[in-house]
């Protein structure tokens, strides 16, 4: 049940004459977002770039979806398509079966986003002021919503700031505003851009938290793209990878991390001298290595029987053992794993 706004009281909704894509009501399993065969190409100069190469997906109501790529691989031509900043060559857009190049109008009323980079709300408004224009765009009277932002802005800790403006914030804080004024009505799907971009680590937990929780709460669809793999991790169910402008991984979090586990061990170690170090890499997969003074931290991938032989190594050389620790591949990994 949406606890932030309900949206079987506003019933102020109607399917429009025209609007032929609506799924009727008993197609409640018609998915939130629906891509079909989305293509773009763009032409410079003489090179013609194919930035979205037939790309398909659907993402359930109420899911959180993190589109990841590394840079040019079509993240945001293909996330402009869906927002309808822009069209596709070929290939379709649905938003809760709404075809968004036959029925834009209803699209919208489901659609929002906070774009990264871009002033998401005016400065010299307050908090209240922005959530209630923002509101008054998407079609909704701010008078009857008054509670449903109270809750959200509580719910974001930015209660006591609502009439700040918010030119006056921290960055963090502005962060947050930018999230409220998206869901500042009763959408059902939101693109989020970077949310957590520019915040400390304080900040950025606390922000992933809350925006969590507020998914969680309103069943709300997110698109979310984001350079911080900590971010998608603890928010997204699932990643969708591009590379080249095609889907080179579609799967839960859960499932990739499964998938990709390698059994890494992390040695923390005393007196390990250069020619040590450089006969260890060379007799077994040291990953990572790192100094602080006397003390060296690496990370060896090691099946078990490797792992008895690294220890019998150490025990045979002037090498101290201080800690060892088994290490799970994280997304941040996998993620490169996969586009490399
Ligand atoms: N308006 C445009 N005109 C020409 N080429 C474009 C245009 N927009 C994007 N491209 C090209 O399409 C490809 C995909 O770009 P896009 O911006 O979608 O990638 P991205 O994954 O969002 O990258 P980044 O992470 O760097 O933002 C790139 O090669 C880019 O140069």
């Amino acid at each position: 049940m949406n606890e932030l706004f309900d949206r079987d009281a506003g019933g102020d909704r109607e399917q429009s004459a025209g609007d032929q894509s609506k799924p009727s009501d008993d197609q409640a399993d018609t998915p939130a977002v629906a891509i079909e065969g989305v293509s773009k190409t763009f032409e410079n100069g003489t090179d013609v770039v194919t930035a979205v190469d037939d790309v398909s997906f659907t993402v359930d109501s109420g899911s959180v979806v993190g589109i990841l790529g590394p840079n040019g691989a079509g993240k945001t031509t293909l996330i402009k398509s869906i927002l309808g900043l822009i069209y596709p060559d070929s290939g379709s857009v649905r938003i809760n079966g709404h075809d968004i190049s036959e029925n834009p109008t209803a699209v919208y009323e489901d659609i929002d986003a906070m774009m990264e980079g871009a002033r998401n709300d005016y400065w010299r408004l307050t908090v209240d002021e922005n959530l209630r224009f923002f509101a008054s765009v998407g079609g909704e009277h701010p008078d009857a919503i008054e509670q449903e932002h109270e809750r959200l802005l509580r719910k974001l800790d930015l209660l006591d700031k609502r009439d700040e403006q918010v030119r006056n914030l921290s960055r963090g804080m502005k962060q947050k505003v930018a999230l409220a004024s998206a869901l500042a009505r009763d959408i059902s799907v939101v693109f989020l851009d970077e949310p957590t971009l520019g915040l400390d680590i304080e900040s950025s937990l606390t922000l992933r938290r809350q925006l969590r929780q507020l998914v969680d709460e309103r069943e709300l669809t997110v698109l979310l793209t984001s350079h911080d793999m900590d971010t998608i991790q603890s928010i997204c169910d699932r990643v969708i990878i591009l590379n080249d402008g095609a889907i080179v991984t579609d799967d839960t979090v859960q499932n990739l991390l499964d998938m990709f586990q390698t059994q890494e061990y992390r040695f923390s170690v005393r007196s390990l001298s250069e020619a040590l170090a450089a006969d260890l890499r060379e007799r077994f997969t040291v990953t990572e290595l790192t100094r602080y003074e006397d003390r060296t931290r690496f990370v060896v991938a090691a099946d078990t029987s490797t792992f008895f032989e690294l220890t019998a190594y150490l025990e045979g050389t002037d090498i101290q053992l201080l800690s060892v620790e088994t290490r799970n591949a994280d997304l941040e990994e996998i993620f490169m794993e996969i586009v490399e």
